[in-house]
């Protein structure tokens, strides 16, 4: 068995927080294993001024390190799922998906507190456009400001950007202790997750066994059924990046329940649905609501987004 583990990630605090806890949980569970952190640099990480959707989508913030994985300079990468494409460059692996930190978005405005107490116009900075088109379908009037950059850099901008608010995910919060400074968690009702949101991804090469062995203890079922569904709901819409899907998959009282949306860019059109079943058939849950949701207005709704490339402007999550 190995005793050396090497895992890459990118250099963001989050990034680095997230790899530091696995590293932590792989060697408390495997005494003797000496693990390493090794930093890369995504084009998501070198390109800051662009947003995200016109950097050219998918794995932006993956792709280095996965080419890193190939020539066997790391073992093991940690991901935050929802920054993940639906599907992996050949020779890789999902290898374990962690159970989930809270999976919702959050509202942080210092100044009034909730969504439906900021004043008609006000301000709200996030780059998502799934955020942005939830946000505007329950209150039309707000002005949604580009918002990029580390947590940290986007906590800071609530200042500096004279915004009256800023949408962030909890779980990215919680980690980095910041959590203290959310004044609304958004229910899915209001703003459903993006897929995968909460989640952690442990990626490594398909045929090393041993890494595969290592992580496993770190697999979470129930989140792996969840994220499984989302995912395949996302893939079976085109595997679609720069469009506003929100969708929230759990296991509750062991049965899976996948909740969707698709949404206009501008928030006009919300199309919401729900599937239930067993958790082992998740997959085909996930590509069974989004065909029927393609045919009950789904199709309309993406085809208003495809011919308006220029409309976009963030990034899908
Ligand atoms: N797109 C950046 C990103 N990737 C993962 C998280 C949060 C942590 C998670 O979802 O696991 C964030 C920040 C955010 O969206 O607020």
């Amino acid at each position: 068995m190995k005793n050396k583990l090497v895992i890459g990630t990118r250099g963001s605090k989050l990034a680095l927080w997230q790899a530091n806890y696995i590293a932590h949980r792989l060697c408390q569970y495997h005494p003797g294993l000496e693990v390493t952190i090794k930093h890369i640099v995504t084009t998501g990480d070198k390109i800051l001024d662009v947003p995200l959707a016109k950097i050219g989508g998918k794995g932006v913030f993956t792709k280095e390190i996965e080419l890193a994985m190939l020539r066997g300079e790391i073992d093991l990468a940690v991901h935050s799922l929802k920054d993940m494409p639906t599907e992996l460059p050949p020779g890789l692996t999902l290898a374990a998906i962690t159970e989930r930190e809270e999976p919702f978005d959050a509202l942080i405005s210092p100044k009034y507190g909730t969504l439906d107490k900021l004043p008609h116009g006000a301000k709200v900075g996030t780059s998502s456009l799934r955020r942005r088109a939830q946000l505007l379908n329950c209150r039309p009037d707000l002005t949604v400001c580009d918002l990029r950059g580390n947590v940290d850099t986007r906590l800071r901008k609530l200042e500096t950007e004279e915004l009256d608010a800023i949408v962030l995910a909890q779980a990215g919060l919680k980690r980095l202790g910041w959590d203290d400074r959310i004044t609304q968690q958004l229910p899915p009702d209001i703003c459903l997750p993006a897929v995968g949101q909460g989640a952690l991804a442990l990626e490594t090469r398909s045929d090393d066994s041993e890494v595969l062995a290592l992580v496993a203890f770190l697999h979470d079922e129930d989140t792996a059924a969840a994220v499984t569904a989302e995912r395949s709901f996302l893939n079976e819409l085109e595997g679609g990046c720069q469009v506003p899907i929100g969708v929230y998959g759990r296991v509750e009282n062991g049965e899976l329940v996948l909740d969707a949306a698709i949404l206009s860019l501008d928030g006009a059109a919300a199309l919401k649905d729900r599937i239930c079943g067993a958790p082992a058939a998740a997959e085909d849950l996930g590509r069974k609501l989004a065909q029927h949701m393609y045919v009950t207005g789904g199709r309309e709704i993406l085809a208003g987004l495809f011919a308006r490339p220029s409309a976009g402007g963030g990034n899908n999550r």
